[in-house]
């Protein structure tokens, strides 16, 4: 198992008032896979990547990615965690204004220990022709790419999206996952995806519903719905 969680919980402390966001939360996804996280505003999907990620830490339970226990690093090995094993796309790119596409990437290429090549990169997201470009001169879909690429010239050994497509229209939403797809074949990236849109779901390999911080459905799909099928 690439990422295997068992009972992980975490809660959040505002004044005086403690909520248990995530409830013992247990979940496995296989190297190469694409995983999806459907569930309502405020389920604790994003607090679950999160910790997935580096960004957050659990209060218990067992995190383990691609066979290390994440929850127990130290502070400088959970940023090399961070910085060198995952890749993150939000639902609003987060691209440096100033910066031009190709620079938005160098950043990230010139801090990784084995980056992959900017303009094949550029070239698998479809937007070689646009490096010079600033990201205010792109459309949302055309930021998402670059943000995606931004991901994933560092070579992640897993690439996490929270409502990747959470801004777009249907069907610059399908040509991003399309995408996320392409990646996943070409390059063998682990996904996961957090989405609110259950026709997403199709696309994957594991479905996880989470509600109120449980995973209350975990689901194989026998059969992988190639993106461009996928209708809403
Ligand atoms: N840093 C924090 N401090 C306090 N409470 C938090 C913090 N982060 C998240 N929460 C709370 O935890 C709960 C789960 O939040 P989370 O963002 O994980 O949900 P979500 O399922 O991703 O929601 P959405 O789909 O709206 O993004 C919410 O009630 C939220 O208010």
């Amino acid at each position: 198992m690439f990422i295997d969680i068992s009972n992980l919980k975490k809660s959040y402390t505002t004044g005086v008032v403690k909520t248990e966001v995530l409830k013992g939360i247990g979940m496995k996804l296989d190297k190469g896979e694409i995983g999806v996280i459907l569930g309502p505003s405020g389920s604790g999907k994003s607090t679950l990547m999160n910790i997935i990620g580096g960004i957050d830490r659990g209060d218990s339970g067992r995190i383990i990615v691609d066979g290390v226990e994440i929850n127990n690093l130290k502070d400088d090995k959970m940023t090399d965690y961070r910085r060198g094993d995952i890749g993150f796309v939000f639902q609003f790119y987060n691209l440096v204004p100033n910066l031009t596409v190709g620079e938005n990437i160098e950043v990230v290429s010139n801090i990784s220990k084995s980056p992959l090549n900017i303009d094949e990169v550029l070239a698998a997201v479809e937007m070689k022709d646009k490096k010079g470009r600033f990201p205010r001169e792109l459309s949302g879909g055309e930021q998402q790419r670059v943000s995606i690429a931004r991901a994933i010239v560092k070579n992640p050994k897993l690439l996490l999206c929270d409502e990747p497509t959470g801004a777009l229209d249907f069907v610059t939403s399908r040509a991003i996952l399309q995408l996320l797809q392409q990646v996943n074949k070409k390059y063998g990236t682990t996904i996961l995806m957090i989405t609110h849109n259950a026709a997403i779901a199709a696309m994957a390999n594991r479905v996880f519903k989470v509600r109120s911080g449980e995973i209350v459905e975990a689901a194989v799909n026998q059969v992988i719905v190639p993106a461009e099928r996928i209708e809403w």
